[in-house]
């Protein structure tokens, strides 16, 4: 019978080391050294203020950091290599791709269009200029065919050509991740996909993501706990800046230090 091949590596898709960020006096992010293993769905947990939004700047580049460093391994299973200076534009041609609280979405064009955008936000670069003065119409059917395939998978292709900003509560999301996902992310940092929904349409919201970003490394902050603790391979917690305790949701649930600065012992309700 033929055995299952190893992965030939297990190198962290993403990894930071002592990463510290100040504002002012204010430490916001306290030495943190994180991991995230290739296709993990983890989420980022804390009290409000526990830096996790921070966190996901200083991953993304909308903020730089005081101190520290961060290894991403991006699209080929290569070693991780250091992106801690490079620009947020860079690190999403590298595979980094971000949701959410920032939005990426036009709201004046139409959804197509939108999902048209982020293709090429991230195709320009891959080939050569002279490559791109010579086959404009190649590129373009490309690009085309990209947008109908992200459509078709978020199911949005009925909506193609309505105004982004007069799409229904739900279908906006189904944009929000087509976005995401036009840029062709390894990594998907997920900043509170459901704030402000309802038990139900938050539930719904989780699933698309999951079904629709299979392939991908997920870094969720999600405030619904109850479906954290269901959906999350493993958890990070923070307090204070600091990471507190990681593991899968039954070692956070039991976790004492966890309970004890966060949880309040609701998980074992
Ligand atoms: N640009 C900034 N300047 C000064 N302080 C900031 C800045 N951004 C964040 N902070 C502070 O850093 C701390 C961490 O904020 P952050 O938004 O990262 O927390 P959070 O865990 O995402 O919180 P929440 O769950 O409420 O969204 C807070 O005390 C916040 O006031």
């Amino acid at each position: 019978m033929a055995t299952e091949p190893l992965p030939n590596n297990t190198d962290p898709i993403l990894r930071t080391e002592g990463l510290v960020k100040r504002f002012g006096e204010f430490t916001a992010t306290d030495h943190v050294d994180l991991e995230l293993e290739r296709g993990e769905f983890r989420s980022l947990i804390g009290p409000n203020g526990a830096g996790k939004t921070t966190l996901f700047n200083l991953i993304s580049g909308a903020l730089p950091v005081t101190d520290g460093e961060i290894y991403f391994a991006g699209r080929d299973d290569e070693e991780p290599t250091a992106i801690t200076s490079l620009s947020p534009a860079e690190r999403v041609r590298r595979g980094i791709g971000r949701s959410f609280q920032i939005s990426n979405i036009f709201g004046g064009l139409s959804v197509r269009e939108n999902v048209r955008l982020a293709v090429q936000s991230v195709n320009r670069e891959e080939i050569g200029l002279l490559e791109s003065l010579f086959r404009p119409t190649d590129r373009y059917d490309e690009i085309a065919a990209e947008t109908e395939r992200i459509l078709e998978r978020v199911g949005l292709e009925s909506v193609a050509d309505v105004t982004a900003n007069a799409l229904a509560y739900g279908d906006r999301r189904r944009l929000e991740i087509g976005v995401v996902l036009a840029t062709d992310p390894e990594l998907v940092l997920l900043d509170e996909p459901t704030a402000g929904m309802s038990v139900d349409e938050t539930r719904e919201t989780i699933e698309l993501i999951q079904n629709v970003l299979v392939d991908q490394t997920l870094l969720l902050i999600e405030h619904d706990i109850e479906l954290v603790m269901e959906l999350s391979d493993r958890i990070s917690v923070l307090n204070h800046g600091e990471l507190l305790a990681e593991g899968t949701p039954n070692q956070i649930a039991s976790n004492q230090a966890v309970q004890d600065a966060y949880l309040g012992g609701t998980l074992d309700e």
